[in-house]
């Protein structure tokens, strides 16, 4: 079965990424030229070595950095809550209860707990964290701890989330599961997703695009579509077809760097 947010049909832009470049210090060309267009309803992922500029791209689509060159702009307006992002720690306030640390992008834009805290709730039960709300950060494991980091990037129902890396730091099993639910939460929510890691397993699990980055300068190498449907669950993942487009993914990393060498 092949989800609406994967069907065939051309999907509008959410958003272009013009030529951009990004020179540190003047000396560092940690991105050089990159080109994309975020479709709504993608899930799109940035793969590379070290040091490809996979998190100077992401910094870049969120607002947090400025390019030096090239354009980055939203096709949709932007409204306040339109972007969530998720790191690779997952930056919880220790002294905050599960709650208020979801709580925080609505707090930032003056909306009181008690006012928000359907729209809390909610977030926590597509995280699979429903009745945590008074827990704290040091009685979760990491990999809810994760999730609460996600929930509280997706409370303001985000057209585009942004996530470096956010699973680099769990173990095999909870990846999985969080990969799992990751998809399962995107088709829920329509949402579209940006997603950085260095591993071509979860890029193919996961994406219906890979960008392949290449390093010395930062750069994309090529595009492969990943031509599988959603849903896609356990079978998918030690599937024959699963595997051939590992390889494919694999083969494209290992030019990337040998490029890069
Ligand atoms: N704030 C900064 N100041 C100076 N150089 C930087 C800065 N941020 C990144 N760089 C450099 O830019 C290049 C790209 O870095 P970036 O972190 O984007 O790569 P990456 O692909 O995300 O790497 P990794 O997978 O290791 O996280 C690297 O050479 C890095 O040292």
């Amino acid at each position: 079965m092949t989800s609406p947010l994967h069907d065939t049909t051309p999907r509008p832009e959410l958003m272009s990424v013009n030529g951009v470049g990004k020179v540190f210090n003047g000396a560092t060309v940690a991105l050089q030229g990159m080109s994309l267009t975020v479709r709504q309803g993608d899930f799109i992922s940035l793969l590379g070595p070290s040091g490809c500029g996979k998190s100077t791209a992401l910094r870049l689509m969120s607002g947090l950095s400025l390019p030096t060159t090239g354009s980055i702009r939203w096709a949709v307006p932007q409204e306040p809550g339109s972007l969530g992002v998720v790191f690779q720690e997952p930056t919880l306030m220790p002294w905050a209860t599960v709650e208020q640390n979801v709580w925080l992008p609505m707090r930032l834009r003056g909306a009181s707990l008690s006012s928000v805290r359907g729209e809390i709730s909610e977030a926590l039960r597509l995280v699979g964290l429903d009745g945590f709300q008074r827990a704290y950060p040091r009685e979760l494991s990491g990999g809810m701890k994760m999730r609460v980091s996600i929930a509280r990037a997706l409370v303001t129902r985000p057209k585009l989330i942004l996530m470096d890396e956010p699973f680099a730091a769990l173990d095999e099993i909870t990846r999985f599961k969080l990969n799992n639910d990751l998809l399962t939460l995107q088709a829920e929510l329509g949402c579209t997703v940006v997603f950085v890691t260095h591993s071509v397993f979860e890029s193919v699990f996961l994406s219906d695009r890979i960008v392949v980055m290449a390093a010395r300068p930062g750069r994309v190498l090529r595009e492969l579509a990943v031509d599988a449907p959603y849903p896609r669950d356990e079978s998918f993942r030690t599937s024959p077809e699963y595997a051939a487009l590992c390889r494919e993914a694999s083969a494209a990393l290992h030019d990337a760097m040998g490029d890069a060498a």
